[in-house]
């Protein structure tokens, strides 16, 4: 379950991975360890800020100032792990002075992964993708638009309109702690979003589109990243709606994106993928776990809290496992046999071994894309 978050790039992402230190049933983090305090620290404080909505973060204006005084002299850990949890963009992370290193650190490079595999998936879904020079360095144009740029880009938004829970939350996070001032925090995201969709434009040029399908994907994406953290919609605050959101954008779009850019992207794929993407709801229910007791404190509904630990639990796995299995029925059902038992003995294994389940769901994807060259 560890990586499933990490996959879909939830963003908190250390604790995802400690979650794989918690002893896991079907996916949920049931009890742990003494040594991972700083979960039970954090739920019994103030909610990951996913669902920060209802403290009232403002949409603007913040003075860097203002959040100064709230960031630590010494940051969580100065070790070699902070250093590379801080070029990661992790939780956890160390100080760091490098301009650079903070602009990085900003866009939570960790969070790239699920796009470039979702890249990877739409070229193998288009059945058109060549192991020439020029097929790879468009393949790695895209993964540079969807990864570096524009996820880049809504990791740093997300940041900035956070920027008030995170200097009680995180204070040493670049914009809470001052290391980076707003001016700069503006400019990068101007820069990453203008790059981004320039490099979706580039990518439509270059495939000799007609109609520039993947402009309007990023311009969708970036959208939908705008709306998902900043208010009045402020998507992440509803459990439903944020987390499907959140996994919709991270598994369909960049395999939209990439098999327009290949091939042409059928209805079929597009119903496909949004139908998997029901499994990335689930994998985002997984980031709720840790924070059950701070949310039912500050009376927010994420799923744990509205229906408890145990309903959750299983909208989580049951969200995950069925809709794999819907997919490995609607690829027999399309006559891609081989295809869709391959997927079930990826899925076998996968509830059988809930907490160390990743490679199979992410493999499965790829099966799946495969299936849908063919
Ligand atoms: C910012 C995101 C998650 C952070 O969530 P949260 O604040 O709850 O977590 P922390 O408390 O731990 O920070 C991800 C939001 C994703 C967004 C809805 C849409 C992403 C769009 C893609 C980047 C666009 C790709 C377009 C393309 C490939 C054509």
């Amino acid at each position: 379950m560890a990586f499933l978050s990490l996959y879909l790039s939830k963003p908190s992402t250390t604790e995802a991975l400690w979650v794989s230190d918690c002893r896991i049933i079907h996916g949920c983090c049931i009890q742990m360890p003494a040594a991972r305090i700083r979960f039970q620290h954090r739920s019994a404080g103030v909610r990951s800020k996913r669902h920060t909505g209802r403290l009232n973060v403002r949409a603007a204006g913040t003075e860097t100032d203002k959040t100064k005084p709230n960031a630590p002299e010494v940051t969580p850990s100065d070790t070699r792990s902070s250093a590379v949890n801080q070029l990661l963009g992790m939780k956890g992370a160390g100080k760091e002075t490098d301009k650079w290193k903070i602009r990085l650190q900003l866009t939570k490079p960790v969070t790239w992964a699920p796009l470039i595999w979702g890249v990877l998936c739409g070229a193998a879904a288009s059945g058109n993708f060549h192991w020439t020079i020029e097929d790879v360095a468009k393949s790695i144009t895209c993964m540079l638009m969807a990864g570096p740029f524009l996820t880049g880009y809504t990791q740093t938004i997300n940041d900035w309109y956070d920027r008030e829970i995170d200097a009680i939350n995180e204070p040493y996070r670049p914009i809470p702690s001052g290391a980076i001032s707003e001016p700069e925090v503006i400019t990068q995201i101007w820069v990453l979003l203008l790059g981004g969709i320039g490099l979706a434009y580039t990518l439509d040029v270059w495939a000799g589109h007609s109609f520039p399908t993947i402009f309007c994907l990023s311009l969708g994406g970036a959208l939908l990243s705008y709306i998902y953290s900043a208010p009045p919609l402020k998507l992440k605050q509803s459990g439903w709606i944020g987390n499907y959101a959140l996994g919709s954008s991270y598994i369909a779009l960049p395999w939209w994106a990439s098999q327009a850019l290949f091939g042409t992207l059928s209805w079929d794929v597009v119903v496909l993928t949004l139908l998997y993407s029901t499994a990335g709801l689930g994998i985002a229910i997984v980031n709720d776990f840790k924070s059950i007791e701070g949310d039912r404190a500050m009376g927010l509904q994420s799923l744990p809290v509205a229906f408890g630990i145990d309903t959750a639990k299983w909208i989580c796995i049951g969200s995950i496992d069925l809709t794999q299995l819907s997919v490995a029925g609607y690829l027999f059902a399309t006559g891609k046999l081989y295809y869709a038992l391959t997927l079930l003995g990826l899925i076998t294994p996968q509830i059988i071994f809930q907490a160390s389940a990743q490679p199979f769901f992410v493999l499965g994807l790829l099966v799946t894309a495969l299936a849908t060259s063919h």
